[in-house]
């Protein structure tokens, strides 16, 4: 009799897994897996025959190992690798078991124990002789090796103007750390020297909700949709994956951030385990989930990141874990760059061991009341060095004499050459000298953008490489920076301003996209009105 139900239970599971049905094959394979998991307890309990043992559990390796298929195509990733595990101790070298393991864990990003099993499987394969697990070890091995160098390189499929399929990429952890910042709660800090370009980490969506939001003005019914989907999105990884909520139990909800704790920063590598034991987990309160994503989540063209291979309209909201760790500074060092649900962040200039890892949460090449406006909608007051410096010579004459210009609409040159007196006179030097140039980055981008200007202010106005060196060290790397610097390369074209274009270049781009493909990336930029 039972037997008899087992026996319909397999078939309808097997033909529904066929099929593709994967939610009502796991329903079956369940119903079918109790039942073979009761009649081996009576099994071993009554009437000990190997036979009927071996064929038991041979059925639910199958089983479990079927299941795990059907989960992993839901996504439901500790799930299945439960089963996997469970289906491996009844059959240590179960060849699909191995296979279905390895893929659920190079989509986990944990490469190095994906290699381990598709090796396994390799093994006993000789008999199977599988092509694609040969294709599977291969791209392992390729993923294992730039998680642990992070030696990323696009060039190619930027060379293709971002044709074909993505990269691949992994997931990568170089030379940062978390830490207490004096600037909030917590943030991400260099543990090295680090040259401009260099990646400092790259890390997955947990969620990623895209759409091409036209037109002028956003459409906001469309925006809500998109919100909603994404937060559903979130709620769903955090209920499929213990790993995820603790991840993302983890990230400020915008109170009390001087309070928080400071995590391991190892609990964002692929490798770390689930260290949950069980599968019930509580779930994160959906008020919870929707101001850790009002704080945390990334729009994929925001001012310091750059999406490749998408069109203007393209719109998109994503949460990047550990990217949720940047605060934010009007002298930020890094930028992201975002390829396909991956983010790759990089410094936008060189940056010392120790030094506090920012983005530029908006336009930092905008004056002190501007950025003072978009610090409030963020909803914190900004303390950075930058901030403190213009706060305290905001009321000097020469500052008042500037600010007049602009808002009485002077000629950008005028307000250029208002600025650089009127910083001579107050002695500002270095540093804050990029400080302001930065802040009056319209005016100075103006006057080098028009012939007419260049000529009628001369030498009265500075050279562009001064202005573009002293600005790239305030805010790092710029796209209007560049095109600046490339306009006036296109009618000078020295070395030295080549050198100096890649350089910035990379602190835009990344060290991930190499001399040609950067000079690609250039070329468009100059030919861009
Ligand atoms: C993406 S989180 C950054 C990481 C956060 N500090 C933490 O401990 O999780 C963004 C939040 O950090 C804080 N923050 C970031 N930059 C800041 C700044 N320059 N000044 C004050 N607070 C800042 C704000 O509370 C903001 O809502």
């Amino acid at each position: 009799m039972a037997e008899e139900l087992m026996q319909q239970l397999r078939s309808k599971a097997t033909e529904l897994l066929l099929r593709e049905e994967w939610k009502e094959s796991v329903q079956t394979y369940s119903q079918f897996i109790s039942l073979c998991q009761v009649q081996l307890q009576k099994a071993r309990d009554l009437q000990p025959n190997p036979d009927n043992l071996s064929k038991l559990d041979k059925s639910l390796c199958l089983a479990l190992s079927n299941r795990a298929e059907a989960r992993f195509r839901l996504r439901e990733f500790a799930e299945a690798l439960r089963d996997c595990d469970e289906a491996l101790r009844i059959e240590s070298a179960h060849f699909k078991t191995l296979l279905c393991k390895g893929k659920i864990l190079m989509n986990l990003n944990r490469y190095a124990m994906a290699l381990g099993c598709f090796k396994t499987a390799l093994v006993d394969s000789q008999s199977c002789g599988s092509e694609s697990l040969n294709g599977y070890v291969e791209k392992c091995k390729k993923l294992e090796f730039l998680w642990r160098t992070g030696a990323f390189d696009i060039s190619e499929w930027v060379m293709n103007r971002f044709q074909g399929k993505f990269p691949e990429l992994s997931e990568y952890i170089g030379p940062v750390d978390l830490r207490k910042s004096e600037i909030s709660g917590r943030g991400l800090f260099a543990t090295k020297n680090i040259d401009a370009g260099t990646l400092l980490f790259s890390t997955k969506a947990v969620a990623i909700e895209r759409s091409i939001l036209g037109g002028e003005v956003p459409d906001e019914n469309a925006q809500l949709v998109m919100w909603k989907n994404f937060i559903d999105q979130v709620n769903n990884s955090t209920c499929k994956c213990p790993k995820t909520l603790n991840m993302i139990g983890k990230l400020s909800s915008g109170e009390e951030e001087c309070r928080l704790e400071v995590p391991d920063i190892g609990l964002f590598s692929p490798e770390a385990e689930d260290n949950s034991t069980s599968l019930c987990f509580e779930k994160l309160d959906t008020n919870r989930v929707i101001s850790i994503l009002d704080v945390n989540s990334l729009v994929e063209n925001g001012v310091s990141g750059k999406v490749l291979g998408k069109n203007g309209d393209y719109y998109g909201i994503g949460l990047w874990v550990l990217a949720c760790f940047i605060n934010h500074s009007c002298v930020p060092n890094a930028r992201r760059v975002h390829v396909g649900d991956y983010v790759l962040v990089h410094a936008s200039r060189d940056v010392k061991a120790g030094e506090e890892i920012t983005f530029a949460y908006f336009d930092v090449l905008s004056p002190l009341g501007k950025r003072k406006e978009m610090c409030k909608s963020w909803g914190f007051d900004c303390a950075c060095k930058r901030c403190k410096f213009e706060e305290e010579i905001s009321s000097r004459q020469e500052m008042r004499e500037v600010e007049i210009g602009v808002e009485r609409g002077m000629e950008a040159g005028g307000v250029v050459f208002r600025l650089e007196e009127g910083m001579k006179r107050m002695m500002v030097r270095g540093k804050a000298k990029g400080y302001l140039r930065s802040s009056f980055w319209a005016a100075f981008f103006d006057a080098y953008s028009s012939e007419k200007s260049v000529k009628r202010w001369g030498r009265r106005i500075p050279p562009v490489d001064s202005v573009v060196d002293s600005v790239v060290e305030v805010v790092g790397s710029d796209e209007r920076v560049l095109k600046i610097l490339l306009g006036r390369l296109n009618k000078s074209g020295g070395v030295v301003e080549t050198e100096k274009a890649f350089k910035v270049g990379r602190g835009l781009y990344g060290k991930v996209v190499k001399k040609q493909a950067m000079k690609t990336l250039l070329d468009g930029l100059s030919s861009y009105s």
